[in-house]
């Protein structure tokens, strides 16, 4: 692993590093914070933060306001890319921002040229959690967050993954994947055209076939002026199938906001002390 950048914060660090993915068989940047707990040798639990559309590691880290929190609460936040990246690896030949770079959909594609890198769910689900154990003194305690198609993300990742995380929450999700306009594009461009190959990541489809052995709590926040919750991120999908299984989940409808960071730095406190309070 190679440190890019490392910058001190609210007492404990921020720290961007480089690594060659075995999963995504390219270089992944990914950013991590860690309180100042660990500067006096304690471990602490992670949460994993997956960024929307068009995000880098470096969007949740700069905007989301979640440091002094976290620092207070002793937890660790890792913000990976949203994709893989490098010279060859395979972009929407029209270069738009719903696929391809910056448009990972935290899958694990099968349709070629994308199956070579676009390994996501892998990656986010099994490399990196193995990595940071392996570099950061981390306990085995872990929480999964996201935005908009990283909040799809951790939707899909926390609830097929339940003996890995405690707590998943999620701003602006793209609840329903298979049933709006990013999802299918995305979908059918990394997945193919079989329908049934989607369901396994779509939080709707899986919340309503679920056979998991644990019910991970969900939390989630959403503004009601946000221009894309109609067409794309329809959260009463999965709110009428969690109360169709009895799942623990709440939805938090916000007045006034909208899709972008200021409302996401305005109830992160509330969604870290949700995760500190299951770790
Ligand atoms: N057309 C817009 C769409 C990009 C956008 O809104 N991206 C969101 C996530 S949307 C769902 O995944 C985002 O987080 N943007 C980065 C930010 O820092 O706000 C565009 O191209 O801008």
């Amino acid at each position: 692993m190679e440190l890019v950048a490392s910058n001190k914060v609210v007492g404990g660090w921020h720290k961007r590093y480089r690594h060659a993915s075995e999963t995504t068989h390219c270089n992944m940047t990914f950013a991590i914070f860690l309180p100042e707990a660990v500067n006096k040798g304690n471990k602490v639990p992670v949460l994993y933060w997956l960024s929307g559309l068009t995000c880098t590691d470096e969007n949740f880290m700069q905007k989301a306001g979640a440091f002094k929190l976290a620092n207070e609460l002793g937890i660790a936040i890792v913000a990976p890319d949203t994709s893989p990246r490098g010279d060859d690896v395979a972009d929407d030949a029209k270069g738009s921002y719903d696929f391809g770079l910056g448009a990972g959909f935290y899958v694990n594609a099968t349709m070629p040229p994308y199956k070579t890198h676009y390994q996501m769910y892998d990656y986010i689900a099994s490399e990196l959690p193995k990595l940071v154990q392996a570099h950061f003194p981390v306990t085995t305690q872990q929480a999964i967050s996201g935005h908009s198609m990283g909040g799809h993300g951790a939707l899909v990742i926390g609830m097929r993954n339940a003996q890995s995380y405690s707590s998943i929450s999620a701003f602006s999700p793209i609840c329903n994947p298979m049933q709006c306009p990013w999802g299918v594009k995305a979908f059918t461009g990394y997945l193919g055209i079989d329908t049934k190959q989607w369901q396994q990541y779509d939080a709707t489809a899986l919340m309503l076939n679920q056979q998991f052995d644990a019910q991970t709590p969900i939390l989630i926040d959403q503004g009601d002026a946000d221009n894309f919750l109609e067409e794309q991120l329809q959260p009463w999908s999965l709110q009428k199938a969690a109360e169709q299984v009895n799942y623990p989940f709440v939805l938090n409808m916000r007045e006034g906001y909208d899709h972008s960071y200021f409302f996401i730095s305005s109830f992160i406190d509330e969604h870290l002390r949700f995760h500190a309070k299951h770790f």
